[in-house]
């Protein structure tokens, strides 16, 4: 459903990504892995169109996306939860969660997408009326995911979503991860650092280093000692 071909990305001065193809399905975990600043997050913009690519081909269900703005990519589907949980710290929580219908085909139901969201995140929730940043980083981070999710995304990009985040919240939003990909066949791709966390709910795996993937597989089929030198500092 979603196949990055051979794509080259970076910014004015360099090059980050060279010669990149990953494949992502509907109903799967792809993780991302590979140390600081190996190229995850250029990956991550150039699939959503925060970047646009200098050689290759990114395609969308079967049509050619390469061009086209992050809005339209939001309209076709794809969700996307940047690192550092970017919501608007001045609006309320309700007032976040409802600025991501922006994405939602005509016909939805929202109400029925918000009762979804407060049982996925209870917190949100008791939470409505206070201002996003008077929440707590993990509660943020929630927040970003829930309004990602109003728009019913079939694919949801999700940058280190754990990062910095207490256990149980951890533990929390790697199982939404999960049931959203099994429950509701929505394809996932987590950037993660750890390998630990990537290979507890991922199906595939990509690594990255120097800004190509050197190592991919199903993590079923994987041991986890063969690519540790890949993340290791
Ligand atoms: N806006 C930018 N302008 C120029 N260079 C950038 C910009 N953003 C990132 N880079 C550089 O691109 C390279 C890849 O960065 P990227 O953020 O994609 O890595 P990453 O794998 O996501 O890292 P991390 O795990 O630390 O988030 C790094 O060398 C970084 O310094």
């Amino acid at each position: 459903m979603l196949s990055v071909q051979n794509v080259a990305a970076g910014y004015e001065q360099s090059v980050v990504l060279e010669n990149v193809s990953i494949n992502a399905q509907k109903g799967a975990v792809t993780a991302v892995l590979g140390r600081n600043g190996v190229g995850k997050t250029t990956l991550i913009k150039s699939i959503i169109g925060l970047i646009k690519p200098m050689a290759g081909k990114i395609e969308w269900e079967h049509e050619d996306i390469t061009s086209l703005p992050p809005e339209e990519r939001v309209r076709k589907g794809i969700g996307y939860v940047p690192q550092g949980r970017e919501i608007f710290s001045s609006l309320t929580v309700e007032e976040n969660l409802l600025l991501g219908l922006e994405a939602l085909p005509k016909k939805a139901n929202p109400s029925q997408i918000l009762a979804e969201v407060y049982e996925l995140f209870p917190i949100l929730k008791e939470m409505l009326h206070r201002k996003g940043g008077d929440l707590s980083g993990g509660q943020q981070q929630q927040l970003a995911i829930a309004r990602a999710l109003m728009g019913q995304p079939k694919l949801l990009l999700l940058d280190e979503p754990m990062e910095g985040i207490q256990p149980s919240i951890v533990q929390l939003i790697r199982d939404v991860i999960v049931k959203m990909a099994k429950e509701k066949m929505v394809g996932i791709v987590l950037v993660e650092h750890s390998l630990d966390l990537a290979f507890s709910c991922a199906d595939y795996f990509y690594i990255f280093d120097r800004g190509t993937v050197v190592a991919q597989g199903r993590v079923s089929e994987t041991n986890m000692h063969d690519i540790q030198q890949f993340l290791t500092v």
